[in-house]
């Protein structure tokens, strides 16, 4: 098996909501095609990558860095040597030949992007679901999750979408079948947030749970301030609350805050994991951690994460990626997380998972066709084939 062609490109996901920090008016995402010569049922077989939202693509980084060192490899560095199918974990040793510790930011976002890309030609080079390929290299449980919990993402602030339509958005994803939800906050000052949520909490059936996202928009006085209101309703977590590289920053709100906080989706790597884990003060059996593997270098540093995080008492169970990605849905499965993010409504076609499983009672079924699953989601497929020829 050969590599022939790797493209890439940007693709637009604007939309006009808005966080407590910044809006979509202008966001993309990178995307990356692998070619290679195996064919399969007359197809040569292509793998696919694509990052979450959040951080812009990295066409430089990807053009004048990454890609090349690729490229320019010897082929046979690159394979399984048992197998002759693809490794990404030696393509990604590749992709990061002469990079310095440390930096992480967008480089971890363009090597995540590939990847993610890399391990869907290696799964469908072997004819198997990504989520059982990644099972059986990195899982330790004896099988995978044959579903997992998800939860809808959304409530943005939008400028045309006062409470009402917030409630219709959040009607509609219990519609879709999920359970649990999360909405936005920070972006208002702390009583229209209230009312947000409430207007929220008063529309949930009983079984159903509610997360809140500040997008690490407060100070540690206004974060301290909210959580002692948000201390009344019972929530499904905290998320952000304070900037993620401020650890002492969590370790104060942990000692205050009852229920679970949850941040990580703007860590990029191993080394920023250990540095929460040690300095934080989360708590292993409450709080959530959240990093997303496309956008901090993709699974095997999403699995030194993990193992350096078992040490210090943390289950995977108290993992749930950020990012609404396909590749989450399948390692949630594969390292037996709590759960992952879904955005059945934003970042449309990236976000949310193949249209062959739907969600039902918040849990997501895995698909069976082999690789991630981006043919399962037509919509993705054709943007990515159109800018990725
Ligand atoms: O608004 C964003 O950047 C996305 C986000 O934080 C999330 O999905 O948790
Ligand atoms: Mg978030």
């Amino acid at each position: 098996m050969r590599i022939t062609r790797i493209t890439y490109g940007e693709a637009p996901i604007a939309s006009r909501i808005a966080n407590a920090v910044i809006d979509f008016s202008r966001m993309t995402v990178s995307i990356v095609a692998v070619h290679t010569d195996l064919v399969v049922d007359g197809e040569p077989v292509v793998g696919y990558g694509f990052h979450s939202n959040g951080r812009y693509a990295q066409s430089g980084i990807l053009s004048t860095r990454v890609l090349p060192r690729v490229r320019e490899a010897a082929p046979d560095r690159l394979l399984d040597p048992d197998t002759g199918v693809i490794d990404p974990v030696a393509v990604r040793a590749v992709a990061m030949e002469n990079e310095k510790p440390g930096g992480h930011g967008d480089r971890a976002v363009a090597v995540g992007t590939l990847d993610m890309a890399m391990w869907d030609l290696a799964a469908k080079a072997e004819g198997v679901p990504l989520y059982r390929l990644l099972h059986r290299r990195f899982g330790t449980g004896p099988e995978p999750d044959p579903s997992v919990w998800v939860y809808a993402a959304g409530g943005y602030y939008h400028p045309e979408k006062p409470i009402e339509g917030l409630r219709d958005e959040i009607r509609g994803y219990l519609d879709l079948g999920y359970r649990d939800v999360k909405i936005k906050i920070g972006g208002a000052p702390l009583a229209e947030d209230l009312r947000r949520i409430e207007a929220v909490l008063d529309l949930l059936p009983p079984d159903s749970r509610l997360a809140v996202d500040a997008n690490g928009r407060f100070d540690l006085p206004t974060a301290l301030e909210y959580g002692r209101a948000l201390g009344a309703y019972d929530l499904m977590w905290y998320e952000e609350p304070v900037d993620p590289l401020d650890y002492l920053g969590h370790a104060v709100l942990a000692e205050e805050y009852p229920g679970a906080l949850a941040t990580g989706e703007n860590l990029f790597s191993a080394a920023d994991v250990r540095n929460l884990r040690r300095h934080a003060g989360l708590r292993p059996g409450t709080d959530i951690l959240q990093m997303d593997p496309s956008l901090s270098y993709g699974v095997a540093e999403y699995d030194s994460m993990l193992r350096d995080l078992a040490q210090a008492g943390w289950s995977p169970r108290q993992v749930c990626p950020h990012g609404g990605n396909q590749i989450n849905l399948a390692m949630a499965a594969a390292f037996g997380f709590g759960g992952c993010e879904s955005y059945p409504e934003v970042f449309q076609p990236f976000g949310g998972f193949a249209d062959t499983t739907p969600v039902r009672d918040g849990r997501v079924p895995l698909p069976d066709a082999p690789g991630l699953g981006v043919e399962l989601k037509p919509a993705l497929h054709t943007l990515l084939r159109e800018h990725l020829h």
